[in-house]
């Protein structure tokens, strides 16, 4: 039986307390002064407090009540506190609340209003809790190690960041896979950050934002003369890297030439620069990643089969934001950088948005949110979100650098880019009209 301390020097009331809560299940003990009440605490276990402020007679003012709260708050910060009042002492009161009582309920009381009080504050005691014993999981299952400044609290992530850590110390080459701003070069950070390698260089390329052209010389170093432009010896990022991890980000661009030089470093450690016969060799753990479908491309010719199963040794596949809206509010208030909070409006719509541009997007928002609000709360038409703009996404939603990104990877095909950004065709010609990208 759940066991509450009511802490008064009335005796009727601790009897009416004990019948009426009796009917409900609960035991409640009585103290009548401060002494017993610790007595009482140090031989049960407590689960509420419901106390009195007034332990001795011709006492109206609340002193004692008062020591004895903030006594009991430091002792047993964990058992939620009910002040029972008199009208005159309200304004204690707020202040006590302010202090971590959980609620308060003025004498006399209606007895529906007080059970109902106890048993919200039981409630909300039960949330804590549990959002205690969960915060304490992943703080102990992520302890001592290097998060790289990700933040988060959805279950997939924290399962997804435990097979990163548990992956970090081996070689094994990882392909990233999830959509345009999920935070693939997050993990790949912390994939290095928690390897033997994390005081090696730590080299990272974007393929998609090269000319296939410079991509070998850029990968493997080229000697001067090698190609036109090439005045002077260029090493190249393998090179760099060795020793450490090279994070190749969109993958699924790489020339078939520079796929077929890759594969042959991957099996042999084995290269040369662009102009030079002399074979080196390096040691590098390459991390990739990809937003685009690579079995797909491997369907279509595009993607080296033999290259794919070397690359994706083992994948990590990052939801999109709109999967995992647990980390939506704990991102924005990263975002935000407690310079403003957010009305709980706010709060609902970023929940409810879908997330085409996932972090990034959030990130954007909240920084233009900064920018537009004008009071200390931001509210749900400061995100500029469609909900709110009469149903119209604001165009630069989507950077004009991940509309290009996506439309080169869609090979020109308007369809199957606005599809990998999670828009319609229409919405992404309206996007392509904005930034005065010509239409391929
Ligand atoms: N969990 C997170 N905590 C904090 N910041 C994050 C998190 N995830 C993403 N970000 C931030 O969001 C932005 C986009 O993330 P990132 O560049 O890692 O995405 P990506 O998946 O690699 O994108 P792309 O596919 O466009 O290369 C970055 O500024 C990054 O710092």
């Amino acid at each position: 039986m759940l066991k509450l301390l009511v802490i008064d020097d009335n005796q009727p009331i601790c009897q009416a307390l004990q019948t009426l809560f009796a009917l409900q299940g609960y035991q409640v003990l009585c103290a009548g002064s401060p002494e017993q009440a610790w007595q009482l605490l140090a031989a049960h276990q407590i689960e509420l407090i419901l106390q009195d402020m007034n332990f001795s007679a011709g006492q109206m003012q609340g002193e004692q009540g008062k020591t004895l709260f903030y006594q009991l708050r430091q002792q047993y910060p964990d058992i939620p506190i009910v002040l029972m009042t008199a009208w005159t002492q309200l304004e204690m009161v707020v202040e006590l609340v302010k202090a971590g009582a959980t609620d308060y309920i003025a004498k006399p009381w209606d007895d529906q209003r007080l059970l109902l009080t106890v048993a919200n504050a039981l409630k909300l005691q039960q949330l804590t809790l549990q959002q205690q014993k969960a915060e304490q999981a992943r703080h102990s299952n992520f302890a001592g190690k290097d998060l790289c400044g990700l933040v988060f609290a959805s279950s997939q992530m924290q399962q997804l960041l435990q097979m990163t850590l548990q992956l970090a110390p081996s070689n094994a080459a990882v392909l990233i896979t999830g959509p345009n701003g999920a935070g693939k070069e997050g993990i790949a950070n912390v994939l290095h950050a928690n390897s033997n390698r994390r005081d090696k260089a730590f080299i990272k390329l974007n393929m998609g934002a090269l000319p296939s052209d410079l991509m070998e010389a850029e990968l493997f170093g080229a000697e001067a003369g090698a190609y036109s432009g090439a005045t002077k010896t260029r090493i190249g990022r393998f090179e760099a890297a060795d020793g450490g991890s090279l994070f190749l980000d969109e993958i699924g661009n790489l020339s078939l030439a520079g796929q077929a030089k890759l594969l042959r470093v991957l099996q042999t450690g084995e290269f040369e620069r662009l102009g030079s016969s002399l074979t080196r060799k390096v040691d590098v753990r390459l991390i990739s990643a990809t937003n685009t479908d690579l079995t797909a491309a491997i369907g279509r010719g595009e993607f080296r089969q033999d290259l794919y199963y070397r690359i994706n040794v083992v994948q990590l596949a990052l939801p999109a934001l709109a999967e995992r809206k647990d980390d939506i509010l704990p991102l924005a208030r990263l975002f935000l950088a407690a310079k403003k909070a957010l009305s709980s409006e706010a709060e609902q719509l970023l929940q409810s948005y879908s997330w085409p541009g996932n972090v990034r997007e959030l990130q954007n928002v909240c920084q233009r949110a900064l920018l537009l609000s004008r009071s200390n709360e931001i509210s749900s038409q400061d995100l500029g979100l469609p909900d709110v703009v009469s149903g119209k996404r604001a165009l630069d939603d989507i950077d004009r650098a991940a509309l290009e990104q996506a439309l080169r990877q869609a090979g020109g095909v308007v369809s199957r880019a606005a599809k990998q950004l999670g828009i319609s065709r229409q919405a992404l010609y309206r996007r392509m009209e904005y930034y005065g990208i010509a239409a391929p």
